[in-house]
């Protein structure tokens, strides 16, 4: 059985206090759902080590973003082994609002990708089209070509720590979600790519949807085969909408 994520994408939200009491509030969700359920919690960089030190050892916390370098002279970044000495296992690569606002390319993400696994923190690879390339029928070349280029030179063990994140940017924070048969249908088509790769770690990738998932839609896109969990942004911000959409998943 493939694991079962529920990710909350805090952005660039909240301040120390509400990083804290989410932190707190997402620590008595995740101590209330089935073992089988991974949550995971990406905050802001300035608050992570105030967030790990409040969440309990059931949730795993992600960064936003890392760097491609190792330490040194590269202002205003945080390198791998910063994110791993705090205790964060995880890190978002490739999100579509760092493609489309900081200059994140294909190539970058592919050595943001391959610098995670390098130092042990999975990766989660966001791939998505816009709304002009969906309606102009490029969806699957497009995720297709962000894909196989975010997992280029990674060999079977690097394989394995990746998760996937399908993010149309047409439903990213428009309150407009893709469809559970529009969602699987590009969800199946990830996973047969990622088969060409490595057919049996293509069975165990998670592969998790976010764009607008909130509590009234979560269940219907979880309940599809090849979705295996949400990439949340807005609804993981309030604690009862998270809490509905992780029981969505159960
Ligand atoms: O970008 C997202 C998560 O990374 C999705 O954001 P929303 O859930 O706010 O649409």
């Amino acid at each position: 059985m493939r694991r079962k994520i529920v990710a909350g994408n805090w952005k660039m939200n909240g301040n120390r206090q509400v990083a804290q009491d989410l932190a707190v509030g997402v620590s008595n969700i995740a101590d209330s759902l089935e073992s089988s359920v991974e949550v995971i919690v990406s905050p802001p960089y300035i608050f992570m080590a105030d967030v790990i030190s409040h969440i309990a050892s059931s949730v795993n916390v992600s960064s936003q973003d890392v760097s491609s370098n190792d330490n040194g002279a590269f202002t205003g970044e945080i390198s791998a082994d910063m994110l791993a000495e705090f205790g964060c296992t995880y890190s978002i690569v490739g999100h579509s609002e760092r493609r489309a606002m900081f200059g994140d390319t294909d190539d970058v993400v592919a050595a943001k990708v391959a610098k995670c696994i390098e130092k042990n923190i999975h990766p989660i690879v966001c791939v998505g089209e816009t709304l002009e390339e969906r309606e102009s029928g490029k969806t699957l070349e497009v995720v297709g070509d962000q894909l196989r280029r975010a997992l280029q030179n990674l060999d079977e063990a690097g394989l394995e720590k990746v998760i996937v994140a399908y993010e149309p940017v047409w439903a990213i924070g428009t309150g407009k979600t893709a469809t559970p048969e529009q969602a699987q249908e590009v969800h199946e088509f990830i996973r047969g790519e990622i088969a060409v790769i490595n057919e049996v770690v293509s069975l165990k990738t998670p592969i998790i949807y976010g764009g607008s998932v909130n509590a009234e839609n979560a269940k219907s896109l979880f309940a599809m085969a090849d979705i295996d969990g949400g990439l949340i942004g807005g609804a993981s911000l309030k604690l009862e909408e998270f809490e509905v959409i992780c029981k969505a998943i159960g």
